[in-house]
């Protein structure tokens, strides 16, 4: 049993015992609000065509909450995210972060964007750097000392399971080793808001589940606030504390649903009743969706 198996293992052997596990708590324990978003809507216009991609997304997250986002191709899913890390400006609303704006008309308050960490669906490593230089490289770029850096990127890559691998470099390793390095990465400046676009749609099904279980183990341990894009409906509620449901032209809020079951959620969740009612619900819901 390897590493990363033996601790999939541990979290679904504490699953069972929810009530004693350090660090259980249950799902959607509210907090201070991390991100709201208030009334935002984007447009895109070009010569060929005017897309409302966006309307009236109206949303709070709390401190520490992870919430899944799902719906179908094309609802603005990425278009929301984009705007959330302050890469794609909003033509209506506004999106505060612990009550600051992010947003100042089309500028991105850059103060507020270094604050956001931001993992996509590739991993974007740089592949002359190692896992720990990639690890660290909005460190480096934020100016800070490289003993830190490395003592930093050191104590991430134990963190998402890729101890000892540090001197490596991204070609010698695994599509869920470079995701893990990915999200290392994005948590490298300790990040208010963790923002996670289809991280794990690349990889294979059982590399997905594993990373699944080790996305909440780190989510857990960095009590980090996430929002999760996704298109897989068991992902979605599997991590979710709550689950967002965007419907299509434009993208609006659907439903929100709050996912009750405890954590640290094993695999075996899956197979309990009211996760798989929850599943049908949701995916009747985007059939809807499809039939327009
Ligand atoms: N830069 C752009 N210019 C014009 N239209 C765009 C642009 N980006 C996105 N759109 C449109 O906005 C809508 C939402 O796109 P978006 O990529 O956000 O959807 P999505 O839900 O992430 O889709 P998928 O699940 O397929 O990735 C689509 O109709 C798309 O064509």
């Amino acid at each position: 049993m390897n590493e990363i198996d033996g601790r999939s293992r541990m979290a679904a052997d504490s699953a069972r015992t929810v009530d004693k596990t350090a660090g259980a708590r249950p799902a959607a324990s509210p907090g201070p609000a991390k991100l709201e978003l208030i009334g935002i809507g984007k447009e895109f216009r070009t010569k060929r065509a005017h897309t409302q991609a966006l309307s009236g997304i109206d949303l709070t997250i709390s401190d520490g909450e992870f919430v899944s986002i799902i719906g179908r191709s094309g609802c603005g899913k990425t278009t929301l995210l984009r705007m959330l890390a302050g890469l794609l400006s909003p033509s209506a609303g506004q999106i505060l972060i612990e009550g600051r704006s992010l947003w100042d008309g089309t500028k991105a308050d850059t103060s507020v964007v270094s604050q956001l960490g931001v993992v996509f669906q590739e991993a974007n490593l740089f592949p002359w750097y190692s896992v720990a230089e990639n690890i660290a490289l909005p460190l480096r770029l934020r100016g800070d000392g490289k003993a830190d850096r490395l003592a930093r990127a050191a104590e991430l890559a134990e963190l998402v399971g890729l101890g000892g691998f540090e001197s490596s470099y991204p070609r010698e390793l695994s599509g869920g080793m470079r995701q893990r390095v990915a999200i290392a990465r994005a948590l490298s400046t300790r990040p208010k808001l963790l923002l996670m676009d289809e991280p794990f749609g690349a990889l294979d099904a059982l590399t997905r589940e594993r990373m699944n279980l080790e996305l909440q183990r780190i989510a857990l341990a960095t009590e980090a606030t996430v929002v999760f894009i996704t298109h897989d409906i068991t992902e979605a509620v599997f991590l979710g504390d709550r689950v967002v449901h965007l419907t299509p032209r434009p993208g609006r809020i659907r439903q929100v649903k709050t996912v009750e079951f405890q954590r640290p959620r094993s695999i075996d969740v899956q197979t309990e009743a009211a996760f798989g009612a929850m599943e049908r619900d949701l995916r009747h819901a985007l059939d809807d969706d499809e039939k327009g």
